[in-house]
């Protein structure tokens, strides 16, 4: 029987790299490979190594292509979602002049709030790149590397976001999308171009940046001879623009731009975030205003706190991640990494309520609550900012699609479940970033639109539909007003 054609989406995140063997025809994945990431960095540092990357690309590919059993020849293209916002700096060989700050790099906050200064304020922000800098903008990393490291600065040859690293690397061609481009603070959404009036405040030369291409299915080039060796594939195969892992978690769902928040996800990852696909222009100051991976747009709120910071608190209990209980009395805000939404960048972890009842299991499962409370927060903000009431049954009402390595646990499930008091859609592929960056690779090697094409792929592999429970907001009200009282002096309230 001939080999189905086969194309590799690949989810370069905080943690690991995940390269996704999928049928272009069904989109049924037929292997996963996977190599983790290393991140180093104390007190707000967050770095890794972009060589690291590319080494876990490489490794990742290779067990995805042993897993699936095809000879190689079935690839017919690769796409490359990153995470978003993380600063890479290269020398004019394309070798990085250092590791890469990431998106949950807080260092840069003091900076980010002077470049929301420079400019006149956050709402000057919004109507050039659709959102306010905070420490995880690109370009609030920029200015801290001019200050704290202004020979690396004064060194760089490029200037990348992590995709756009690696899909140089594939291809040997510099260039992005417009939804990775417009979390880096110098790319405005209304223009759809870089703006200069931003480079001009950053004193970044244009010269540095990738040129952005189309759509992140654009065909940006071919897979060179030294990457297809390095990677196992065939050379010449399509190599998309690509793009950030959240657009391309948007794609993978198969969420064209519709009405503003109609079809909410929720990724539980390192970072909590909550978005949606829309065809309207978000301008407000309270969201992060993207743009989508086709130049639509996804409003998108983002917490630095969730799987990750819980999993913290299970070791430091010797609890595994499943064992623990609604938390009772007990609030643990889990903050380990500071804040961004609300924008706590110095917060630390706060645990309070405890009782002679309270046990590990009762502590975790607040940290669960914790993080949970947190990013469904986030999304009443989020609706609140694209002018929707959360509270309205018609919009409380709407499934949330769950997806991110959390929603593979039962805990994060029933947590967000019954914080949420909404309906969840778990979706049919637990890999909706690489999925997406699948579809994208699928239309730069066979044309097509990416979202229709991926909608179609979900098709035969619906998800799982859960039902509502009463919401508990007993504990919402009880983890909120911690938050709000905490919060208070950080924020100047
Ligand atoms: N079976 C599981 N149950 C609960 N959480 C899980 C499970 N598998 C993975 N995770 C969580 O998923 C996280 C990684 O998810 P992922 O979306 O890949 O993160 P990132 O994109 O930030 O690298 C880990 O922090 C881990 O806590
Ligand atoms: O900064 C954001 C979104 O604005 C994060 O969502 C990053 O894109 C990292 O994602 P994960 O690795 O946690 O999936």
């Amino acid at each position: 029987m001939p080999s189905p054609a086969v194309v590799v989406g690949v989810d370069s995140s905080t943690q690991s790299t995940k390269a996704a063997f999928i049928d272009a025809a069904t989109g049924e994945q037929l292997a996963v490979g996977r190599s983790p990431h290393v991140v180093t960095g104390e007190a707000g540092a967050r770095e890794s190594d972009p060589e690291i990357w590319w080494r876990a690309l490489g490794e990742a590919v290779a067990a995805g292509l042993s897993a699936s059993g095809l000879p190689a020849r079935a690839v017919t293209g690769i796409a490359v979602a990153g995470q978003q916002h993380g600063l890479v700096v290269l020398d004019g060989t394309g070798r990085p002049l250092r590791t890469a700050l990431l998106w949950n790099d807080t260092r840069s906050a003091p900076q980010a709030a002077a470049l929301t200064e420079a400019l006149g304020g956050p709402g000057a922000w919004t109507a050039r790149t659709g959102s306010v800098p905070v420490a995880a903008i690109t370009a609030s990393k920029w200015q801290w590397l001019r200050e704290k490291d202004p020979a690396s600065a004064a060194a760089a040859a490029a200037v990348r976001l992590p995709h756009d690293f690696l899909t140089e690397r594939l291809a040997g061609v510099a260039a992005t999308d417009p939804g990775d481009a417009s979390g880096s603070g110098w790319y405005s959404t209304a223009t759809g171009a870089y703006d200069p009036v931003l480079l001009d405040l950053l004193g970044l030369d244009a010269a540095l940046l990738p040129a952005v291409a189309p759509t992140g299915a654009t065909r940006i080039g071919s897979l060179t001879a030294a990457a297809a060796s390095a990677l196992g594939l065939p050379p010449g195969i399509a190599v998309a623009a690509g793009t950030g892992d959240n657009m391309s978690a948007a794609v993978g769902l198969g969420l064209g731009g519709a009405g503003l928040l109609d079809h909410p996800a929720l990724s539980l990852g390192t970072s909590g975030t909550v978005f949606a696909a829309s065809r309207t222009r978000p301008g407000s100051t309270a969201l992060s205003g993207f743009a989508a991976a086709d130049g639509t747009y996804l409003p998108l709120a983002c917490t630095l706190n969730c799987t990750l910071a819980v999993d913290k608190v299970a070791s430091l209990l010797g609890l595994d991640r499943e064992d623990a209980t609604p938390g009772g009395e007990a609030v643990l805000l889990p903050y380990l990494d500071g804040e961004r939404t609300p924008d706590l960048p110095t917060a630390s972890g706060l645990l309070t309520g405890l009782r002679h009842d309270t046990t590990p299991h009762r502590l975790l499962g607040a940290a669960y609550e914790g993080a949970a409370v947190t990013v469904l927060r986030a999304l009443d903000e989020l609706s609140r900012a694209c002018g929707l009431d959360p509270d309205a049954p018609e919009i409380a009402a709407r499934p949330l699609r769950l997806i991110g390595g959390g929603a593979r646990g039962r805990m994060w499930v029933e947590t967000v479940r019954r914080l949420s008091g909404r309906p969840l859609v778990l979706p049919g592929s637990e890999e909706l970033v690489a999925l997406g960056a699948a579809a994208l690779a699928a239309s730069a090697a066979g044309g097509g639109d990416p979202v229709a094409l991926s909608a179609s792929w979900a098709e035969r592999a619906p998800g799982r539909h859960i039902d509502p429970v009463e919401r508990d907001t007993e504990t919402w009200q009880r983890v909120t007003s911690v938050l709000d009282r905490a919060s208070r002096p950080l924020l100047g309230g």
